[in-house]
């Protein structure tokens, strides 16, 4: 009988069918192993879940882990490294093929990769072409003056939702931690977390004050709507149903909304806008990233090293990536793609934009990530100041202070925790 071991992973939605397709196909390949992969509804809920499991001595084998984990698993130390699983199962994965941001990101400052790159994406613009053709626009605002010109155009023309955005916490992502790398400005200090457990939040003293205060305005001056599931309307859905007609979400999206557009609407992904002026930097690798946990047995690891070589074939790349809108992770697996001819046929041209703005610069120590323990807590907070500010409740300085204060309180937390101990 095959080896059995389990696969927790976020994704949702149309997603979640496409990793179930890849898990079965996996399946399909041979005989020795059978992964049973199963979602957890959210990426919050998987890293939560797991730590829950892992207590209770049940974890999964294979866990998928979102970005605003990382610094968490890392110290955890509960995982077995993704470059020791794969050459102690006699599996020669050439990691010099993987595109060097995403593998520094998931890898110990020397170089060491604990966790396996798998749906890494960045933020976009995503623009309705039929809406900006109305006001007589053929590309994506590059500004946000443009982009404030735009709306109030767009409003001008009938459009009832210019832009929509979503301020629950893990929108933090695109708003706060997107546009502070663009901006080559730091969310913490200790270069965000890398040098130093004592890192501290530093988003009420830089340019991010602004953004909210437009942000805000523009909600008030009713060109920015607020879209989410608990308000009727996912944000996506509301772009891809021509509803609204920017939206600034994860690449990974961008396969969903191809698939439930409304028919014949023609859109397009763009670059997230800078404030003019700004010396654009590169945007944030996002997404997650595959780890292997501790405490089980050797055939459960040899049945995660075939499935982690299979997730890295070129071939699953394609279908992975196709299906989805996740940038390949690997040279190989983009050559496959652009050779595949994928990326010459329309809306797929778009989705070359991601790359363009994960490498738009070198990578700052700002612009390379964030290693900030319990991230997920800081997002939560981000979200319930955000809701606060846009229902008036506190002003934007006071309610960015609020987040950097209860914010500072959660990392103390941590740095208590592994007192003494270094990020790896
Ligand atoms: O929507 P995703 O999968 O690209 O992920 C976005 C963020 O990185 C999640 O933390």
């Amino acid at each position: 009988a095959p080896t059995k071991f389990d696969f927790w992973f976020g994704l949702s939605g149309d997603l979640e069918r496409v990793v179930q397709t890849m898990c079965k196909n996996f399946n399909e390949s041979q005989k020795d192993y059978e992964v049973s992969c199963v979602s957890q509804g959210s990426y919050d809920a998987t890293l939560q879940n797991t730590i829950a499991a892992f207590r209770a001595g049940k974890q999964p084998t294979v866990v998928q882990v979102y970005d605003a984990g990382t610094a968490t698993m890392m110290l955890s130390g509960a995982y077995y490294p993704a470059g020791k699983l794969m050459s102690e199962n006699g599996y020669k994965i050439d990691w010099n093929d993987y595109f060097p941001g995403i593998a520094r990101y998931y890898a110990t400052s020397k170089g060491e990769l604990l966790s396996f790159p798998f749906n890494s994406s960045t933020a976009l613009l995503y623009w309705n072409k039929d809406a900006f053709a109305k006001i007589g626009k053929t590309e994506a605002p590059k500004t946000w003056e443009d982009a404030a010109a735009d709306m109030k155009a767009l409003k001008g023309a009938g459009y009832d939702c210019p832009m929509a955005i979503n301020i629950s916490g893990n929108e933090s992502w695109q708003l706060m931690e997107q546009f502070s790398a663009l901006h080559n400005q730091p969310i913490a200090t200790k270069n965000n977390g890398y040098d130093g457990l004592d890192a501290r939040l530093t988003v009420n003293k830089t340019s991010f004050v602004k953004y909210v205060t437009d942000l805000k305005s523009w909600y008030d001056q009713g060109l920015i709507k607020i879209k989410s599931k608990d308000l009727g309307q996912d944000m996506v859905q509301a772009f891809a149903s021509g509803d609204c007609q920017m939206i600034m979400t994860s690449v990974g999206d961008h396969g969903t909304v191809g698939k439930t557009q409304k028919a014949g609407m023609s859109w397009d992904v763009a670059e997230l806008p800078v404030y003019a002026g700004t010396e654009r930097k590169n945007s944030l690798v996002g997404g997650a990233s595959l780890w292997v946990l501790s405490g089980k047995s050797a055939d459960e690891y040899k049945g995660a090293a075939a499935f982690l070589n299979f997730v890295h074939d070129p071939k699953t790349a394609l279908f992975w990536s196709s299906n989805t809108g996740y940038i390949p992770v690997t040279n190989s697996g983009f050559n496959f793609m652009k050779s595949s001819g994928f990326y010459d046929k329309a809306p797929y041209k778009g989705r070359e934009v991601a790359i363009a703005s994960l490498t738009a610069s070198e990578p700052t120590p700002i612009t390379r990530g964030i290693r900030l323990g319990n991230f997920t807590q800081i997002r939560a907070e981000f979200g319930n100041q955000m809701q606060a500010i846009f229902a008036n409740k506190v002003g934007v300085q006071e309610g960015i202070d609020n987040l950097v204060k209860n914010s500072d309180a959660v990392l103390e937390r941590f740095e208590a925790t592994y007192k003494g101990k270094q990020l790896p």
